[in-house]
């Protein structure tokens, strides 16, 4: 049995979100799909636990006739055949939905997941959102009365929805007593609701695959898509999925995921942001050798990012897959020209790199940086949707490549400790109110990056690593007198006292924790203790 835990969210929609039927469909997914996926997050520990202490990794040997052998990905529909540029954003509140879908992006990545906080209501209100962008009719008014509505022309950007990765629960949720995954949830409503009526206009359902770690991962999601299908009615292979390799195991595993997905496959995304993430949290313990620059420091041209962007594109382009560039963090501010040109530049820089590497689109952050990738990608298509056609066959990766952290130029500062704790705070307060994307010094911060942050930091701890800057060792008690600083910065800044209690200070413990150096600290997510939060009043059935 599905029980709703607290309650149907008071949103015009939520009930129809939550009905009976909807329901039984995630309890049916839940049913053939939990037990696989609570056994394939098991087996990541130990995975990683191997790589650290062994201080590498590799391409599977039992994989290698996948990786050697002559197949390719479902041929492209119509409305995923040129994604140029493609705008990301949470899909609550309603008016960045329509902004988004208005942006002249080609396709609108609709995030359940980094840039959104799984508050109840949030999940609630963006499927309601989803539902009604999939029929043309969403539409807003702000408090100030300034009326949204979708554009009337054909440009409104392609929806692919991005649910949240295999490790959130769903705790508003209970099936047969345990906690919904969060996964199947987000695909299970959206799909249930959407599918039918997007298959028949040509525009779905599309779905955005984060954080996966293994192609046993990818192949539970082809098995999900496939039941789906059937149980809808619908042709195998109409839902297309685009894999972010986010992860340091996934990147070794390119090939294996598109072919695990192949009928559904639409391409895979370098998801630059968790992959740093990954890296830093897989190696945390393996010593100097994994130690990165300062977050500010680590750049795409950096041997390590260079030799994962080139494998992305070569396999995708070898298998008919579309390779999709990444965020450029940076963000334009309209009260704040110098802001803007310095991300404008930014943002050319990064586009250029990728489109002239072969990616056929890629990621912006804010509408203002939509024309600025079209553009760039536009010089380098021609008349062309995309670039799958350009091979990539002198691309040659090792895992030595992959690896190379130490190679990458740029130093470990107090400097940049400072920025990683003010940032971990301050964007885990916003997350705990509800919103999971924040600008914070002209940067985008999300749960991605904000993940760089902690971890970087309880790395730097945990391997007593010397700061370039001012030559102190990074020791627990030197990073305890940094977060008191910062949060006191924090605490000057917030002007509400209140905001500054209910967010910040259960932020701050969090990050203080999170930050040790210990390895019972080490959390594998941070929204994970951050989702026990926000989720502490719920009750049982
Ligand atoms: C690592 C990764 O996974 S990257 C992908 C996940 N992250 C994201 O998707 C982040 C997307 N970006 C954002 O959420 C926002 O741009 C932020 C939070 C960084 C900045 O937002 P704001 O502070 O509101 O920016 P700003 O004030 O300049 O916004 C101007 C207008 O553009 C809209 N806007 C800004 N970004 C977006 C966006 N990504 N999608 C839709 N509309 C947007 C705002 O809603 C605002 O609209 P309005 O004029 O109608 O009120
Ligand atoms: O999801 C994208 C990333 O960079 O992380
Ligand atoms: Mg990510």
């Amino acid at each position: 049995m599905t029980y709703i835990l607290n309650g149907t969210p008071d949103i015009t929609g939520a009930a129809e979100i939550l009905s009976a039927e909807a329901l039984d469909f995630v309890e049916k997914l839940h049913h053939r799909f939990a037990a696989t996926r609570t056994s394939l997050i098991n087996a990541r520990a130990g995975a990683r636990a191997t790589a650290s202490a062994s201080g590498t990794m590799d391409f599977l040997p039992e994989t290698a006739h996948i990786r050697n052998g002559d197949w390719r990905v479902a041929e492209a529909p119509e409305a995923l055949r040129d994604r140029r540029v493609e705008i990301t954003g949470p899909a609550t509140p309603a008016k960045m939905a329509i902004n988004a879908l208005n942006s002249g992006a080609k396709v609108w990545l609709a995030d359940l997941e980094d840039a959104a906080t799984p508050t109840w209501s949030n999940v609630i209100d963006a499927l309601v959102n989803l539902g009604a962008a999939a029929r043309g009719t969403l539409s807003y008014t702000s408090p100030e009365g300034k009326a949204y509505a979708l554009r009337a022309d054909a440009s409104l950007a392609t929806v692919v929805v991005r649910p949240r990765g295999w490790h959130l629960p769903e705790s508003n949720l209970s099936v047969d007593g345990a906690p919904a995954v969060g996964a199947l949830v987000d695909f299970g409503l959206h799909f249930f609701h959407n599918a039918v009526h997007l298959a028949a206009t040509g525009q779905g359902p599309f779905y955005y695959l984060p954080k996966m770690e293994s192609h046993l991962e990818a192949r539970l999601w082809n098995e999900v898509f496939t039941f789906a299908e059937s149980e809808l009615g619908l042709v195998h292979g109409t839902i297309r999925a685009t894999v972010l390799i986010e992860t340091i195991p996934a990147a070794f595993e390119m090939d294996e995921i598109l072919y695990e997905l192949r009928d559904h496959a639409s391409g895979l995304n370098a998801g630059r942001w968790d992959y740093l993430f990954s890296i830093i949290k897989t190696f945390r313990e393996a010593g100097d050798k994994f130690i990165m620059p300062d977050r500010a420091a680590v750049a795409m041209t950096a041997p390590m990012m260079r030799a994962y962007t080139d494998l992305l594109v070569a396999t995708c382009h070898k298998r008919g897959a579309f390779a999709m560039g990444g965020m450029a963090a940076v963000i334009p501010n309209r009260r704040e020209p110098e802001v803007t040109e310095v991300a404008f530049a930014k943002v050319r820089a990064d586009k250029t790199r990728e489109a002239n590497d072969g990616f056929d689109g890629s990621w912006v952050a804010h509408p203002d940086l939509v024309g600025i990738c079209a553009e760039v990608f536009g010089s380098v298509l021609g008349n062309e949707p995309n670039q799958l056609s350009r091979q990539r066959p002198e691309v040659s990766v090792s895992a030595d490549q992959l690896l190379d952290v130490a190679s990458a130029p740029g130093q470990v500062t107090e400097a940049g400790v400072h920025a990683n704790l003010y940032v971990a705070v301050a964007y885990t307060a916003a997350w705990l109110s509800g919103n999971g994307a924040v600008a914070i010094h002209n940067l985008m911060e999300d749960a991605a990056t904000a993940e760089i942050s902690r971890s970087q930091v309880w790395q730097q701890i945990r391997n007593r690593v010397v700061a370039d800057d001012t030559g102190n060792v990074i020791t627990a008690g030197l990073v305890e007198g940094i977060l008191a600083e910062e949060i006191e910065r924090l605490r000057a800044e917030i002007a509400d006292e209140d905001r500054f209690a209910r967010y910040y200070e259960p932020a701050a413990e969090l990050i203080g924790r999170l930050v040790s150096g210990r390895d019972e600290d080490f959390e594998d997510f941070l929204t994970l203790p951050a989702y026990r939060l926000l989720s502490s009043e719920l009750v049982a059935p």
